[in-house]
């Protein structure tokens, strides 16, 4: 398998937003990072992103420090998708991705990235054209396309903010699938979710966020308990191992019993 990445923190400090988040993402495996709104998630993955400065603390990419590397060299084998950034200019998607698709991938989209993404009927669209979730879709594609070249052998570092928002369940379980697959490659993957039983049947490492702190990560085996998960979310949850997957229900909602 290709060398693959690996991510640590140190006592990484954002003011507000991160409090000493010391974490270890272990290569070619796929992080879920959960937690409530303001928990952290995406303030995380664009310091690991490399993007984010720190007020303290330091993350390691591959033993070292994220900031020595050239935001170009990053951009070679490193994808980061944001929560809805498409261009709102009157592009067509091929256009949108032409910009992105690095000289070495031949294919408008290679073939297993449109299995998952379903891209190419849209290519002669304008982007202002697209639905919510067709947006998103493009957005994905366009930031596995840029770093294609090194993700497509197993080299790659994928970081992904919410990337479920917004997909019907149908892409929804294909894009799992797919960013499971690219880190059985040696790809390193690491999104936020807030789909609870989508995480806990499809991610190898999950972490816990609250309140700008890690509160647990490791395997599912290891850290899904509805401890966690309630500590997480403040309700209680129950959690059903079936035969090849596990089910995840709230077992006790907190809402205001006014409006039951
Ligand atoms: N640019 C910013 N400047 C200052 N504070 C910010 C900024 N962006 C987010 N925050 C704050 O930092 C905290 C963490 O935000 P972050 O976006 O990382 O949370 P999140 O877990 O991704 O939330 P969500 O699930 O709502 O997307 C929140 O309190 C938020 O209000």
């Amino acid at each position: 398998m290709a060398m693959s990445i690996c991510l640590r923190t140190h006592a990484l400090t954002l003011e507000a937003r991160l409090n000493r988040v010391s974490v270890e993402i272990p290569a070619a495996r796929c992080c879920h990072i959960m937690g409530e709104n303001g928990a952290g998630k995406s303030s995380l993955l664009a310091s690991l992103a490399g993007l984010l400065l720190p007020d303290s603390g330091q993350v390691l990419l591959n033993d070292i420090p994220v900031e020595q590397f050239e935001l170009t060299e990053l951009a070679g084998f490193r994808s980061f998708h944001h929560q809805n950034e498409l261009p709102v200019f009157d592009l067509t998607v091929a256009e949108l991705l032409g910009f992105y698709r690095n000289s070495d991938v031949t294919e408008a989209v290679p073939a297993i990235l449109e299995d998952a993404l379903e891209i190419l009927h849209l290519l002669p669209r304008k982007l202002g054209q697209l639905s919510g979730g067709e947006q998103q879709r493009v957005n994905l594609c366009r930031a596995l396309l840029q770093a294609w070249p090194a993700i497509e052998p197993g080299k790659g570092l994928v970081l992904l903010d919410e990337p479920l928002s917004g997909l019907d369940i149908r892409h929804q379980y294909a894009l799992v699938t797919l960013l499971r697959s690219l880190a059985q490659r040696g790809n390193t993957v690491l999104m936020t979710s807030h789909d609870i039983q989508i995480s806990a049947n499809y991610a190898d490492w999950l972490c816990f966020m609250k309140q700008g702190s890690v509160i647990a990560s490791g395997t599912p085996d290891t850290v899904l308990t509805s401890s966690n998960l309630s500590s997480t979310f403040g309700c209680e949850f129950e959690i059903r191992h079936l035969q090849n997957s596990v089910q995840i229900f709230v077992a006790n909602p907190t809402v205001n019993p006014e409006l039951c």
